[in-house]
């Protein structure tokens, strides 16, 4: 359970006239539940990107920038020491899965810790075990590319809750799902991570997802739309 401050974060791309990202103060209570919003292009997977240490921060020639999350600040970290607190604190749920083909349901899970710990921790397997039946994938060891999407997504699912992550980052996980696949995740994402007290940003157009979190920040060409509106 993570909590977050942002100050002065400017981030801006060569040809781009304005800059893709400018928000002066973005602030997260430790567990709170955020709906990332706004048209294609507005900034949510630079936004994404940033917050979990995927980019840099990059220096800002006005104000000193700062990603505090907790007593981190990913400013201050190397790409390695970001990858390592990623590794740590960050559970990830991208819109096309990025599940490992070849590999079992079980071994796609069970991959980011055993990259992370030079030996699997004590007790991983069976939790591993526990959140595939919590998110309903039956058969542990068939291949991950001959499921199907909402059981991929459910796999995704159940990998990023995996170590118990103080935040959970997902990136549209609704989106290519049909709806009942997609309800059904949604209720797993939110249900999982309420029961790990992670704190969640969820990047989605999707109203079932959006109007259960607790806030909906909309960004409109890399700002932050005031007043950010309460989830209903
Ligand atoms: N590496 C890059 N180089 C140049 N411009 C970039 C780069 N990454 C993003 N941009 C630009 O920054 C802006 C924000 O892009 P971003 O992908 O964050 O938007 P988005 O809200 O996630 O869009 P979508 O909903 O379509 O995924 C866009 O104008 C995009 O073209």
């Amino acid at each position: 359970m993570l909590p977050l401050v942002v100050e002065a974060l400017d981030v801006r791309f060569p040809g781009l006239a304005l800059p893709a990202l400018d928000i002066p103060t973005l602030q997260l209570k430790a567990g709170e539940r955020l709906a990332l919003t706004g048209p294609s292009g507005s900034g949510k997977t630079t936004l994404i990107n940033i917050l979990t240490g995927l980019e840099r921060v990059p220096h800002n020639r006005a104000a000193k920038s700062s990603v505090r999350w907790g007593d981190t600040d990913l400013a201050s970290l190397s790409e390695r020491r970001r990858d390592q607190w990623r590794a740590a604190n960050v559970g990830l749920v991208m819109q096309d899965f990025h599940l490992f083909p070849g590999l079992s349901a079980l071994e796609n899970v069970l991959l980011p810790q055993r990259l992370a710990h030079l030996r699997l921790p004590a007790g991983m397997y069976d939790d591993a075990l526990r959140l595939l039946s919590q998110v309903g994938i039956e058969r542990l060891d068939q291949a991950v590319e001959t499921l199907s999407r909402g059981q991929m997504q459910r796999v995704a699912v159940a990998r990023a809750l995996l170590g118990r992550p103080g935040l959970i980052v997902a990136d549209e996980p609704t989106a290519s799902l049909d709806a009942q696949s997609g309800a059904a995740v949604a209720e797993l994402l939110l249900d999982l991570a309420a029961e790990i007290g992670a704190t969640l940003i969820v990047a989605s157009h999707d109203h079932r997802l959006v109007d259960r979190l607790d806030r909906v920040l909309r960004l409109e060409g890399g700002r932050v739309v005031q007043p950010e509106l309460a989830a209903a």
